[in-house]
């Protein structure tokens, strides 16, 4: 079968395609049926400098335009994003296997949603005058100058849009790189905001592994950098960031926490616990794995969840029935296998699936391990698949420090009825993203990023200007200026 989804060429800069086939070819797989369906090449020193000059030579320009004209072409692009979202969500579902019925509403339109929120706040963006007597200051609010953003694989057009639209918005120019294993959607992204009138090297999408990632990070051209990936590639990055004192936001990963209490509505605390666990088969940041469910109404909960997992439709993710699709390689579904016979030899209790799905590609079932313990290595680790543990507790401050002891910190859930309780735990949770009686939305609206290892700034949100542009304060003196000698 032969596969839409070849780009024009590798990277995008400064407003075109570009190709360089002397940098390391990367397969593009088809997590459903394991096919190359694409192939593209990790961008070589020479391509990091063009892609980085490029951004330099456009910042200023493109920071001297009004926040009304940077605004309109950002929301410019989000219209043409709703225009293409069956064919983007067509290309996110063969970029990362996850079903076209959540492509469809959960990937391209959350980008589109992004360019909307910040290309609306862009004319917004103001200095404030702050009256000092006679005399007075006042402050602008000024772009970084050039930003990198580098994502993961899970949400490869959310991520290129989350990072790309406070950015510009903010007048800065930026250099995306996506994960070396769904590399497609960026570029089109990049595509469909030249088409909307960006300035040539506004926006540059370049490709490559951790590498061209480092190359970037250490480059003293670069002023920001924003990565969505892991806690160890956070460290990494955060260092090499560190040493030549730039900015970053860190988006890294977790091992969220879901409290059922005795009271919860246990249909919606089901619900709750589906989707934070076997959302994108499981390959979400904010999962929250470990649900801690009261003793009282512990096997009711299981019981539901297992009739509730069995209506889940595995199968080809194009189909629009399809509801649960493979892991994004062949790798990650290894891993996610290992943790699955940990938790057998550890003692847990297999309540549901646990095994390889009898299909082409990288399919898993749906996994619920109970009557785990905090040691666990499946309580402890971010697995990052389709693997929930389920632990027991009674009582509430025991649960709170068990939820809090983690070295993550990215997201937390409540279930119950009781409102003091739940927002006397949401206070006490040591995580960025809380959630009552709800689970895994992410609105632009609000803020979202973590805590404690989980990460550094937040992205989305009105939070997400401060980490894209920074403070002149501006002294002015009326009068006479006195000095002592
Ligand atoms: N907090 C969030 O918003 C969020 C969202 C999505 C995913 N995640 C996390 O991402 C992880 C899964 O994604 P992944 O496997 O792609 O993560 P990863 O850390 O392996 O890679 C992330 C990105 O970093 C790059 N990279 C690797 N080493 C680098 C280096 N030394 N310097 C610069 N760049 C480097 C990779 O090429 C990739 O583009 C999970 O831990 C998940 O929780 C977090
Ligand atoms: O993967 C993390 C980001 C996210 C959370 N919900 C939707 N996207």
């Amino acid at each position: 079968m032969t596969y839409p989804t070849q780009p024009t060429a590798s990277h995008f800069i400064n407003g075109a395609y570009v190709e360089d086939t002397s940098g390391t070819p990367i397969p593009v797989i088809y997590p459903a049926t394991g096919e190359v369906i694409a192939t593209v090449h990790a961008a070589t020193p020479e391509i990091i400098d063009q892609a980085l000059s490029c951004a330099c030579a456009a910042q200023a320009e493109w920071a001297a335009m009004s926040g009304t004209e940077r605004g309109r072409i950002l929301r410019r692009a989000a219209d043409i994003i709703r225009e293409r979202n069956h064919e983007l969500s067509i290309l996110e579902t063969y970029d990362t296997g996850k079903p076209y019925q959540e492509t469809s509403v959960a990937d391209a339109t959350s980008g589109a949603d992004a360019l909307e929120y910040f290309g609306g706040m862009a004319a917004t963006l103001t200095g404030e005058h702050i009256q000092l007597g006679e005399d007075w200051v006042y402050t602008r609010r000024e772009p970084l100058g050039v930003c990198v953003g580098i994502g993961a694989w899970n949400y490869p057009t959310q991520i290129a849009c989350w990072k790309g639209a406070p950015a510009l918005a903010c007048g800065n120019t930026m250099v995306f790189k996506p994960s070396e294993t769904t590399p497609l959607c960026a570029l089109k992204i990049a595509e469909i905001l030249h088409e909307a009138g960006l300035p040539a090297g506004v926006y540059n999408v370049i490709q490559g592994m951790g590498e061209v990632g480092g190359a970037l990070v250490s480059d003293p051209r670069v002023d920001k950098v924003s990565l969505t990936g892991s806690v160890p590639t956070g460290r990494k990055v955060y260092a090499a960031a560190a040493a030549g004192i730039k900015h970053v936001t860190m988006e890294l990963g977790g091992k969220s926490p879901i409290l059922v209490f005795e009271d919860a509505d246990i249909e919606n605390a089901v619900s709750g616990a589906i989707l934070g666990n076997f959302y994108s088969s499981g390959q979400v940041c904010s999962n929250g794995t470990r649900v801690f469910v009261h003793a009282d109404i512990k096997e009711a909960f299981l019981k539901r969840l297992s009739e509730r997992l069995a209506g889940a439709v595995i199968g080809d993710p194009m189909q629009p029935e399809t509801s649960f699709g493979p892991m994004v390689s062949q790798r990650q579904m290894d891993i996610v296998l290992g943790y699955i016979e940990k938790g057998k030899a550890e003692g847990a209790r297999l309540v549901y699936g646990g095994a390889r799905v009898d299909h082409e590609g990288f399919f898993l079932q749906p996994t619920v391990f109970a009557d785990v313990t905090d040691d666990m290595m499946i309580a402890r680790e971010e697995i990052f698949g389709p693997v929930m543990a389920v632990l027991d507790f009674t009582e509430e401050a025991d649960v709170m420090a068990r939820a809090n002891d983690t070295e993550f910190g990215l997201a937390a859930g409540v279930f119950t009825r009781d409102l003091s309780r739940a927002h006397r735990v949401a206070a006490g949770f040591e995580a960025g993203t809380c959630y009552i009686n709800t689970y895994n939305d992410a609105p632009v609206e609000a803020p979202f990023g973590g805590s404690k290892a989980s990460g550094v700034g937040r992205e989305n949100s009105k939070a997400a200007i401060a980490h894209y542009s920074q403070l002149k304060s501006v002294y002015v003196r009326m009068g006479d200026l006195e000095a002592p000698f």
